[in-house]
């Protein structure tokens, strides 16, 4: 008779990236690299690829409902996250259902622009944003420029990007990471971290690469993974950032544009495959 293993179980609320480097395929990636059993809700269908994005078809309301319904009935998820939402509407909607389902460890990703500069979120899903989804995060990683949307602070200086972190932490999340891609193009990217009462930076050497589409998804779905082994939101901070610093580092050659991160790097680095 074959056994049975618990597993712990992550589910991202996101829209599609057919050419598979952000969105639901970038975060079920990681969970698997991650070994967590992992669940997607969709959001939207993008089409993509690593030069862009070429269209984005949302799914309706009634589906996402649909679907949110389906997992809470028999699977709950251990830790979630949302990348896509799409518009105002879908967000309200999505944080109805995970305060009425009670689920907990929730990563908000607020994603907001494609790095090629396609809108993922229209301007009027910002109140949203910030009145319904902010509340639920245990962690929270917007970009700079999602940071200075949600805020309304340039951020311009690493004392800006702090006052941005307390602003967040005010507005409801437990758990605030602004991240440092798109901050300076020094030798180091740095993410700032902020849980209401300590402020550190977490410094890694930048990689010189134009490979980095879905470096966002990935690293909060790694967040949802952690956070689903039960581990503090700290540690999945700090182990998160390891697994993205490496999918970065070994990145893979595919399509002509931003190519996407190396997501199996982390697991074959750990079994001395490179
Ligand atoms: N060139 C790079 N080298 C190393 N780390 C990077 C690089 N670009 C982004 N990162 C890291 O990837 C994660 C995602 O960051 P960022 O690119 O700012 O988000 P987004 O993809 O949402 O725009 C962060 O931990 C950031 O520090
Ligand atoms: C469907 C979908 N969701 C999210 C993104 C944004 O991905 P992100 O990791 O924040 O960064 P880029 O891929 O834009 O580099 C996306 N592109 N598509």
């Amino acid at each position: 008779m074959g056994q049975l293993i618990k597993v712990s179980k992550a589910l991202t609320i996101a829209g599609s990236d057919s050419g598979g480097g952000a969105g639901i395929q970038a975060d079920l990636k990681t969970f698997q690299e991650l070994g967590v059993y992992g669940m997607s809700v969709l959001t939207a269908v993008t089409a993509q690829n690593t030069t862009g994005v070429q269209g984005v078809f949302p799914v309706s309301i009634e589906g996402l409902e649909a679907q949110l319904a389906s997992i809470a009935s028999d699977l709950t998820p251990d830790a979630i996250k949302t990348g896509m939402l799409f518009s105002g509407e879908y967000i309200e909607r999505t944080a109805y259902m995970i305060r009425k389902f009670a689920w907990e460890n929730v990563v908000v990703d607020p994603v907001m622009v494609a790095k090629g500069g396609a809108t993922l979120l229209g301007e009027e899903a910002l109140h949203a944003m910030k009145t319904c989804m902010l509340q639920l995060a245990k962690i929270v990683t917007p970009n700079i420029p999602e940071a200075e949307a949600l805020t309304g602070i340039e951020i311009n200086s690493p004392e800006a990007r702090e006052e941005a972190a307390r602003v967040l932490f005010d507005a409801g999340a437990d758990h605030v990471v602004v991240k440092g891609g798109h901050f300076g193009n020094g030798d180091f990217v740095t993410d700032l971290v902020f849980n209401g009462i300590e402020m550190f930076e977490l410094i890694e050497k930048r990689i010189q690469t134009k490979n980095t589409h879905g470096t966002g998804c990935t690293f909060s779905a790694a967040l949802a993974a952690e956070l689903a082994y039960g581990r503090k939101p700290e540690s999945a901070i700090v182990n998160a950032k390891k697994y993205i610093q490496t999918a970065i580092e070994h990145g893979i050659d595919v399509g002509s544009g931003h190519g996407p991160v190396n997501h199996f790097a982390y697991r074959r680095i750990a079994h001395e495959q490179y």
